[in-house]
């Protein structure tokens, strides 16, 4: 009731058509219904802005006024041309009198449509008020045409907007590179990297799309246009939602072309990188051996950021084999997200540590692997322990093995570590070797899996002495032993060996299954130290502050006391 649409409602629906049952039909009754016209404004203004193809609707919609222009402006000549003109009917076409209905229309909608697109070619006027009126049409006309125009180059405009920008931006780009006489294969590369960007993305910042849009809308967009990527992210996965939210919002996408390197090995790590497209490779110093092949979803530079790494420094260096597109995120902005998300800071600590143990380990792994492809055993564990740290059984390998009486399988190149165990065999000092085998079997991770075995039991001892053959032999093999000599010692009579295989598989796996478990304790306690790390550091970084809170405050007292004194 209080509302103004209330009462241009109430207008446009008077009862005004009763009146044609004592006047007859009469159309300019109908017109109050114009008077809602704002409602039909309404509608296309909220579909223009919600619907996906804004230029298709602009035209479509411009090409709708016009038609409705011409149609009120045919109905005018219409009227006048009917009600006599003004004076005379020259200035109508001929055959009007003549024409059914739907021709007098066609004919006033011509003739509209001549003057009105200013294009002329109208029967000539006679009278004053004939010449007054198409004047008057003409020059409404022009106004309408020019206005069309701009319409019209307004759409043209903003379809190609994402275009023009971007071709200007690279001919920016092309000057510059012109006048600073960069070599023409850089050039070429700069080029390329534009034409990538342009078929991937067909716009140059996409950042700038959305910035206007609040935080909050911002992080939905991203997650759910990178969502797929997201998913595949580790970190990213079964964390609280408010720190997925900040970290979106702070990533930023980066292309990089063949061969880039995105962080070199050394240098401080400021950012951490997640693969959206292409591939990358994690090579070692020399940039050729390829440590590991990074795809969609991988993550990478979390070691140096997390501070786990030598000093915030990168522990790889990592290359883009084609064109990459990736995020990136600023040491600074994690940080950031981590003091408020101190959970998640744990369980990237952790992750982190883990991988950190395995591109350890990977070097080792591949070493072992290169050496001895040929022996499924040794393959199946190789490189799951360090060498320096391989334990060394302190059960003579001669008295519980045939085979070992007369052939050792350690002589042909001997390792230190395996040398120390041969050393104790070969010379009976059994007390001696007990002794040397038990402390190192302190520092073993393997040590605590045998010890579980009595040396009394018979069951357990022969396959523990058969898997301390096999464990040795992986030490020589992996410290220098060749597959020629394995190879060899096996037609030499290694038959034996293949009846235990049963009981080193069992030992292998339990050896694993320890060594799996002594990780993730291992991981644990590094989250752990971290974190008391961090709070030790924090609370001296607060001490400082307070330190140096009151150091400023007596220099105040102490000027406040030197100036006392000279008055
Ligand atoms: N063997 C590997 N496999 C996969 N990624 C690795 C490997 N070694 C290093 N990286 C990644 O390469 C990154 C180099 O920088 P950071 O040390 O910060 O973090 C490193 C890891 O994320």
């Amino acid at each position: 009731m209080n509302s103004t649409t209330f009462y241009i409602d109430c207008l446009c629906l008077l009862p005004l058509d009763f009146l044609y049952l004592s006047i007859g039909f009469n159309s300019i009754l109908r017109s109050f219904r114009l008077v809602k016209i704002y409602r039909f404004w309404a509608f296309m203004d909220r579909t223009e802005r919600h619907t996906n193809y804004p230029n298709l609707f602009r035209s479509t919609s411009l090409i709708h006024y016009l038609l409705v222009i011409f149609h009120w402006n045919g109905c005018l000549y219409h009227i006048i041309y009917k009600n006599n003109g003004f004076g005379s009917k020259n200035w109508v076409f001929n055959d009007s009198e003549t024409a059914d209905v739907v021709k007098q229309y066609l004919q006033s909608y011509y003739w509209c449509t001549l003057a009105l697109t200013t294009i002329g070619d109208l029967p000539r006027p006679r009278s004053k008020g004939e010449y007054l009126f198409v004047i008057a049409q003409l020059l409404f006309g022009l106004l309408l045409f020019a206005t069309v125009l701009g319409h019209v180059a307004n759409i043209v405009t903003s379809v190609s907007a994402a275009r023009k920008e971007f071709q200007a931006k690279l001919d920016g780009v092309k000057t510059y590179m012109r006048m600073r006489r960069v070599p023409n294969h850089l050039q070429v590369k700069v080029i390329k990297w534009f034409d990538y960007l342009w078929l991937t993305q067909k716009c140059s910042d996409e950042e700038k799309a959305v910035s206007c849009l609040p935080d909050k809308l911002k992080a939905e967009i991203a997650i759910n246009v990178h969502l797929d990527t997201l998913r595949r992210v580790e970190i990213f996965q079964n964390t609280e939602a408010g720190f997925l939210c900040e970290l979106v919002l702070r990533l930023r996408p980066v292309l990089f072309s063949p061969g880039d390197y995105i962080c070199r090995k050394g240098e401080v790590g400021k950012e951490m990188y997640i693969v959206n497209r292409g591939r990358l490779q994690v090579v070692a110093d020399n940039g050729k051996t390829v440590l590991a092949t990074l795809k969609a979803g991988s993550y990478f530079g979390e070691i140096s950021i997390l501070n786990m790494g030598t000093a915030g420094k990168e522990c790889a260096s990592v290359r883009s084999v084609g064109y990459s597109d990736l995020f990136v995120l600023s040491k600074k902005d994690m940080w950031d997200v981590l003091k408020e998300y101190p959970a998640a800071r744990v369980r990237l600590e952790a992750i982190a540590v883990k991988r950190l143990e395995k591109y350890k380990r990977a070097p080792l792994e591949k070493a072992a692997m290169g050496r001895c492809q040929s022996t499924p055993g040794l393959i199946e564990s190789r490189g799951r322990v360090p060498l320096e740290e391989m334990w060394i059984s302190p059960i003579d390998v001669r008295s519980a093995h045939p085979y070992s009486a007369g052939h050792s399988l350690f002589s042909p190149t001997p390792s230190p570590v395996t040398s120390r165990g041969q050393q104790s065999g070969h010379s009976n000092n059994n007390n001696n070797t007990n002794n040397n085998n038990n402390t190192r079997s302190m520092d073993s991770p393997m040590s605590a899996t045998s010890s579980g075995q009595s040396s009394e039991d018979p069951t357990a001892r022969a396959p523990q002495s058969a898997a301390t053959q096999a464990s040795t032999g992986r030490q020589s093999t992996q410290s220098g032993m060749t597959c020629n000599s394995m190879t060899q010692l096996m037609s030499e009579g290694a038959t034996p060996l293949l009846g235990t295989h049963e009981a080193l598989l069992a030992e292998i796996k339990r050896l694993r299954e320890r060594l799996i478990s002594l990780e993730t304790e291992n991981a644990a306690m590094s989250v752990k130290l971290n974190q008391q790390q961090w709070e030790v550091e924090h609370r001296l970084a607060e001490i400082e502050m307070q330190i140096c809170g009151a150091s400023s405050t007596s220099s105040i007292e102490d000027n406040e006391r030197n100036r006392e004194s000279i008055i």
